[in-house]
């Protein structure tokens, strides 16, 4: 009997990031991946070069096309684009009763192109957020969110309390960004735990975000609890680094190593 998860983000044509490298996480971490694609870039591994977001009609379709006909155990939410696809996904999630969604509030790649409106931010905050487990911004992201600088632990914890009034269950920022350690929080409203590994001395990060957040959607798939499918997920995002490798001419991807994952006994 397959568990199963369905990422709802945009397509990466270099396959680093983004639909493509979800799909690759959920292989690898032994769960059936589908997909509902909300947009459609160009990418490699020097930049996005072109955006074509999907229309409403056919993003709902996809969404519909899984629930009505397969037992969905958790749900992933990347590149959103627009604040129309926010309230669509949303609306099409609340009527399934989607369980389990992990919401990366991808905002800009990488490389630097805006992956998110801006004006799109306040939708994300009032329809989607409500609905997620766990949320998991890096730290400008949680900057955006919450509406001041996150630069440090005391700041992430802080940011962590504003984004679980909004109404999520649980919360990771993460601290890939910051100096030292690679070390996220997560807080599920009482308490906060941390994920710390060391730093990674490699510029092959293409995809981070995207792999560590359908990791911990494969785990809560698997009937992990969030603080399992977060430990599981630092420990694959740790090793997919690691193993990152330098693909074209710019950020290499992160590396979805299934046999090596498996000796370690991953799964
Ligand atoms: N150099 C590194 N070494 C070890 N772990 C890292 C490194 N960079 C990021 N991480 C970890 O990878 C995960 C993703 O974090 P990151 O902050 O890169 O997300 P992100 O900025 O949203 O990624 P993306 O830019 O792909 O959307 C976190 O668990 C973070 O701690
Ligand atoms: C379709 C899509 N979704 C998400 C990202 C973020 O990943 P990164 O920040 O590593 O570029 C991306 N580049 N492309």
């Amino acid at each position: 009997m397959w568990n199963t998860a369905l990422t709802i983000a945009g397509s990466d044509s270099s396959g680093g990031a983004g639909i493509q490298a979800d799909l690759k996480s959920f292989a690898a971490l032994g769960v059936f991946g589908m997909s509902a694609i909300t947009a459609i870039t160009a990418q490699n591994t020097c930049g996005v070069t072109g955006i074509r977001e999907l229309d409403t009609e056919i993003i709902n379709d996809q969404i519909d096309a899984v629930f009505s006909d397969i037992r969905v155990d958790a749900v992933k939410i990347g590149m959103l684009s627009n604040s129309e696809i926010i309230k669509t996904v949303t609306a099409a999630l609340v009527r399934h009763k989607a369980r389990n969604i992990v919401l990366d509030t991808v905002m800009v790649a990488k490389s630097g192109s805006q992956l998110l409106k801006k004006d799109a931010i306040a939708a994300l905050k009032k329809h989607l957020i409500p609905q997620a487990l766990v949320v998991t911004p890096n730290l400008y992201e949680a900057s955006e969110l919450v509406g001041f600088e996150v630069n440090n632990q005391a700041d992430m914890k802080k940011a962590a309390a504003v984004i679980k009034e909004m109404g999520a269950q649980y919360i990771v920022v993460k601290g890939g960004h910051l100096p030292g350690s690679a070390c996220d929080l997560l807080y599920d409203g009482n308490k906060f735990s941390s994920f710390a590994n060391e730093r990674i001395d490699s510029v092959h990060t293409h995809g981070t975000g995207c792999t560590f957040s359908s990791a911990i959607a494969a785990g809560l798939a698997k009937g992990l609890s969030v603080e399992a499918a977060v430990a599981e997920a630092k420990r694959y995002i740790t090793m997919a680094i690691t193993h990152g490798f330098a693909l074209g001419k710019g950020i290499g991807p992160t590396h979805h190593f299934y046999e090596l994952y498996h000796r370690a006994g991953l799964y």
